[in-house]
């Protein structure tokens, strides 16, 4: 992997867990991390406020700009779970060590029970929707899985930057 590469990007689906594993390994490895969707809130606020006053194509828009920021730092980044609709993060993920993060839907809805978050306003029925939606893209994407359903963050981590090591060491 190139000095102007992410050392890893976390992808997929809302509520897998991609921000808090992202951040997990990036400290396990001794590298920067970086979260898209902080970068959009510290610039435009709140991202259930862009969905609701500007709309997603806007968000989207937004999103691709910060993605493609973040796509030259040698970082784990953590991308927000729609980032890969875009056609230029398509493109450039496929030079990138991508790591896919699934979770089961008898798991996520404690984790995205109560939270505000755009998309998912019908629950667990939209979550389904939207993954199933996705799941090819960010299987086509990724270049390692792993399921956090019945994981804890800090065993996944372990998992992901042994993995890295191991390949950065070969
Ligand atoms: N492996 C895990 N086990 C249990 N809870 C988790 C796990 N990974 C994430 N969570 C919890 O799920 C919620 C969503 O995590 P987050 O990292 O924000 O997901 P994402 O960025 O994929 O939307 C948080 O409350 C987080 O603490
Ligand atoms: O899947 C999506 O379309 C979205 C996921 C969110 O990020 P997380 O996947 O980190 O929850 C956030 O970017 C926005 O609410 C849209
Ligand atoms: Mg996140």
């Amino acid at each position: 992997m190139s000095e102007n590469r992410p050392v890893l990007v976390v992808i997929g689906p809302p509520g897998a867990g991609k921000s808090v594993l992202g951040r997990r390994v990036a400290k396990l490895l001794r590298v920067p991390f970086v979260d898209t969707d902080r970068r959009i809130v510290a610039s435009h606020g709140p991202i259930a406020t862009i969905f609701a006053e500007r709309g997603e194509e806007w968000f989207r828009a937004a999103e691709r700009i910060e993605v493609a920021r973040a796509l030259v730092e040698r970082a784990v980044v953590a991308l927000g779970g729609g980032a890969v609709l875009d056609p230029d993060t398509q493109a450039d993920l496929a030079a990138c060590r991508v790591v896919l993060v699934t979770v089961s839907a008898d798991a996520v809805g404690d984790r995205i029970r109560g939270s505000v978050r755009p998309l998912l306003e019908n629950g667990l029925e939209s979550w389904q929707a939207i993954v199933d939606a996705r799941r090819q893209l960010y299987e086509r994407l990724a270049t390692r899985t792993v399921d956090s359903s019945e994981r804890t963050v800090l065993s996944l981590a372990h998992e992901v930057a042994d993995w890295i090591r191991r390949e950065d060491a070969a």
